[in-house]
């Protein structure tokens, strides 16, 4: 079950490095992430490549423009083999809606399981004086939050991603079949970088996380398998009930 909920984010340049994490990693991670980064140094080959390799794919490209052309995108992405795509939840309904029946068309076209599709709320990297006074709102993060995952799961749309802050609130106004995909994961002590919006792996599976997104604190790490490792262990207590 941990093996699954932990994806990976591979944010490097080059197929090389992405499959060399790949590699290193596999035996304990299933889910591996292809972000901005990798993708537009190397194309839908990676994708197709880490799901030859036995392992599946969260297609994090954030689709955000008019709906045509984000239905005519999620398309081509469903070619790639990911298990999961994503656009911006700010693009509005008919944006999603756009996005969610192109991929389930090019799936049954193809004759593939089709692949989860899900939003983006508010960045983990956005914090309350950002939002208010860079961005202009009014409200709270998580009044947006909880309207933007109401505004995809009325567009048919699989789950959200938000901040783990965030978490319960979306399950309590989605539902238990809703995904919620959280990055801003920090193991304690991690450095936090740009994130903002975060919260410990445990913590993030006791609040209701479908999947948790760790970039920098493995990739990062001297011993990547063992940043895994203690990840996967703290995930598994949670689970455990302990
Ligand atoms: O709100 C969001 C949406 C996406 N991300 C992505 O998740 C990873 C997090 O990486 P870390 O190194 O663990 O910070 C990264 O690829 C982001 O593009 C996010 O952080 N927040």
């Amino acid at each position: 079950m941990s093996k699954e909920k932990l994806i990976v984010a591979l944010d490097v340049d080059s197929q090389e490095k992405a499959l060399e994490l790949v590699g290193e990693l596999t035996a304990h991670v299933g889910f591996f992430k292809v972000g901005m980064e990798l993708f537009y140094a190397t194309g839908i080959r990676i994708v197709q490549e880490i799901v030859a390799a036995g392992a599946q794919v969260f297609l994090d490209l954030k689709l955000h423009d008019i709906p045509n052309t984000v239905g005519q995108a999620a398309r081509v992405l469903v070619r790639s083999g990911a298990s999961i795509i994503n656009v911006h939840a700010s693009g509005g309904g008919a944006m999603m809606r756009a996005a969610g029946t192109a991929a389930r068309e090019e799936a049954d076209r193809l004759g593939v399981p089709a692949p989860l599709v899900v939003a983006v709320t508010v960045l983990t990297s956005i914090d309350r004086q950002t939002y208010q006074q860079e961005m202009g709102f009014t409200g709270e993060i998580a009044e947006r939050v909880r309207s933007l995952a109401l505004l995809t799961r009325a567009s048919g749309l699989d789950g959200v991603v938000c901040s783990p802050q965030e978490i319960r609130l979306v399950r309590d106004a989605c539902g238990p079949d809703f995904k919620i995909i959280t990055p801003g994961i920090r193991p304690a002590g991690a450095q936090l970088g740009d994130q903002r919006r975060v919260m410990t792996p445990g913590e993030a599976v006791r609040a209701g996380a479908s999947h948790l997104v760790v970039g920098r604190p493995v990739t990062e790490a001297v011993d990547k398998v063992a940043a895994v490792t203690a990840i996967l262990d703290e995930i598994k207590q949670i689970e455990a009930g302990c």
